[in-house]
C-alpha cells in the first residue's frame, strides 16, 4: 500500500471481483482510509443490484473509510463523492461545460452518464464501522446501449465527449485529492455547504423531473435537496421529500 500526500493509502491491483469486495476483505486490517483501484472488474456492481459494465480502461475504484457518526451522515458522502468527481472532471479536461450532477449520485456530461457511485457500509449498533464509496468512471469506453436498461441516462465516455484520453491511475490523482479537500470541509463545517456546492451543479433544479422506486412514482417539480440528502419535489399535492429513487427526465 503507498501513502499519498492528503493521507490517504493507495491499493492498485490488476484484477478483482469488485473493488467493492475488495475494500470489505481489507477493512478489517485497513490502517486508515485507503482508495483502491482495479484495472478490471470481474463481478462489478451497480446501484439497486445492477451489473456495472466495466470497459478496460475506465476508472473502478473505492474509497474505504471509517467515518464517525451515525450512518445517516455516512451516507452524506455520496454528495462529497459526486462533488470529487465533478471537480476530477474538471482538473482533467480543463473545462467544466456540459458537466452536471444528478440525484443522488451520477455524473453527467452532455447529458449522458459519465460516472456513478455506490455506497455500502458495515456496522452494528447504530454505527457504521466502515464505508466503501465505490466509483465508476466511464473514462474511455461508454458501456453498451443493451448494457443498460431502456429507460435510463444513455451512458457516454470522457474520451468521446471531450477528446480526453486520461489513464484510470492519473483521474484517481484528481479525484483522490479532490475527495480530501470536500471530506475535509464536510468533517469541519457539516453538509450544508457541501449541500450547496451539490445545488449549484445539480441537473435540472427548478424542473419536473419524475422520481421512481419500485412501488412508486413521483413527478414533481425538482426544488431542492433537504439538510438529509432528500429528494424535495413540489407536487400537485404538495412537497414530497424522497430518500431514495431512480430519477427520470
Ligand atoms: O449504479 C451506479 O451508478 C453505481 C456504479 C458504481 C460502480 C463502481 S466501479 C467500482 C466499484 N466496484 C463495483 O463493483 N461497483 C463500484
Amino acid at each position: 500500500m503507498t501513502d499519498w500526500p492528503h493521507g490517504y493509502g493507495l491499493h492498485i491491483v490488476q484484477e478483482v471481483d469488485s473493488t467493492l469486495n475488495e475494500a470489505a476483505r481489507l477493512a478489517p486490517t485497513a490502517p486508515g482510509p485507503v482508495w483502491i483501484m482495479a484495472h478490471h472488474q470481474t463481478a462489478a456492481r451497480g446501484r439497486r443490484g445492477r451489473v456495472w459494465a466495466n470497459p478496460k480502461g475506465n476508472l473502478a475504484a473505492t474509497l474505504l473509510m471509517r467515518p464517525q457518526g451515525n450512518p445517516e451522515q455516512a451516507a452524506l458522502r455520496s454528495f462529497v463523492a459526486a462533488l470529487a468527481l465533478f471537480d476530477a472532471c474538471v482538473a482533467v479536461t480543463g473545462r467544466a461545460d456540459g458537466l452536471s450532477l444528478k440525484w443522488p449520485n451520477d455524473v453527467l456530461l452532455n447529458g449522458g452518464k459519465l460516472a456513478g457511485i455506490l455506497l455500502e457500509s458495515t456496522g452494528k449498533g447504530g454505527g457504521v464501522s466502515h464505508l466503501a464509496i465505490g466509483i465508476g468512471v466511464n473514462l474511455s469506453e461508454a458501456p453498451p446501449a443493451y448494457a443498460v436498461e431502456q429507460s435510463a441516462v444513455r451512458p457516454v465516455s470522457l474520451l468521446s465527449e471531450t477528446g480526453a484520453a486520461v489513464l484510470p491511475e492519473d483521474f484517481l490523482t484528481e479525484l483522490a485529492a479532490a475527495y480530501a479537500r470536500y471530506e475535509t470541509q464536510f468533517v469541519t463545517y457539516g453538509f450544508e455547504p457541501i449541500r450547496t456546492a451539490w445545488l449549484s451543479r445539480a441537473a435540472r433544479l427548478g424542473e419536473v423531473i419524475t422520481a421512481r422506486t419500485s412501488t412508486s412514482e413521483t413527478v414533481g417539480t425538482f426544488e431542492t435537496v433537504d439538510s438529509n440528502g432528500n429528494l424535495v419535489l413540489k407536487t400537485a399535492k404538495g412537497r414530497v421529500s424522497i430518500p431514495a429513487a431512480d430519477v427520470f427526465f
